[in-house]
């Protein structure tokens, strides 16, 4: 099954030139998919358009079999509650507890507190950050935030989850221990796409698709996509 189909699909910011151009590819159902490319060659452009933080400049996206551009106001959150998100700066909310940080997309889903204390201690677990439950974000390392934002992330269990360079601020053992946590998460079904500098991720999880962005045109080398865009080099 098609989770997200993008057709002719280009971005610019302003009157600039394309940062993405001609983007055309499917992502499926229950992939994982990771996007490489230099810096500024369009990644975090690219994520924003799969979470609906930016609309394409022309082009069609298609997302859950929704296309996103007849959608009406009302769908974008049903649609939105679905992905769950890492963003390159994390996004914490300061005044909140990493527990309640974690906590919030099960909070939002209507949960009460005797249904969120289990699963968020063991996302804690997971993340090694047990001992942390109660530290706010201002106090909290680079590593330890970016850990409580894919905590957050993955805890109410998206059918897509979408994350930017979340292994960039840990080191080399917690970056295999994240890669193993979202490779578990797609074995359930979650479908993964994530951007990352470093290549070395991509074989941690067997199956996965590189895409690579380059000065924003889509390449597929390891022949993964179903449709692979039409401008490979
Ligand atoms: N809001 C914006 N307004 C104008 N230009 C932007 C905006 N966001 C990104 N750009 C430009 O679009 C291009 C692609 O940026 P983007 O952040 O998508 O690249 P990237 O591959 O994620 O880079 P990095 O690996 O450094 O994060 C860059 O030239 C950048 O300057």
């Amino acid at each position: 099954m098609t989770m997200v189909r993008f057709d002719s699909v280009g971005l610019r910011y302003g009157t600039d030139a394309e940062v993405l151009r001609d983007l055309d590819f499917q992502l499926e159902s229950g992939g994982f998919y990771v996007l490489t490319g230099p810096s500024g060659a369009g990644k975090t452009s690219l994520l924003k358009l799969l979470y609906l933080a930016q609309r394409p400049t022309r082009g069609r996206i298609t997302l859950f079999d929704e296309d996103i551009e007849t959608l009406g106001r009302d769908g974008l959150p049903a649609l939105r509650r679905r992905i769950g998100i890492v963003y390159q700066d994390f996004r914490l909310i300061e005044h909140l507890s990493a527990f309640d940080n974690i906590a919030l997309p099960l909070r939002i889903a209507g949960f009460g507190d005797e249904d969120i204390e289990q699963p968020v201690r063991e996302m804690l677990a997971w993340v090694g950050l047990s001992d942390r439950a109660r530290a706010k974000p201002p106090t909290l390392s680079g590593g330890e935030q970016q850990r409580v934002a894919i905590a957050r992330a993955v805890i109410a269990r998206p059918d897509l989850l979408i994350a930017d360079e979340p292994t960039g601020n840990v080191d080399a053992e917690m970056a295999h221990r994240l890669m193993h946590l979202f490779a578990g998460l797609n074995k359930l079904g979650t479908t993964v796409v994530l951007a990352t500098h470093d290549l070395s991720l991509v074989k941690e999880v067997p199956g996965a698709v590189m895409l690579r962005l380059d000065d924003g045109a889509l390449k597929d080398p390891t022949g993964g996509l179903k449709h692979p865009p039409g401008r490979v080099a």
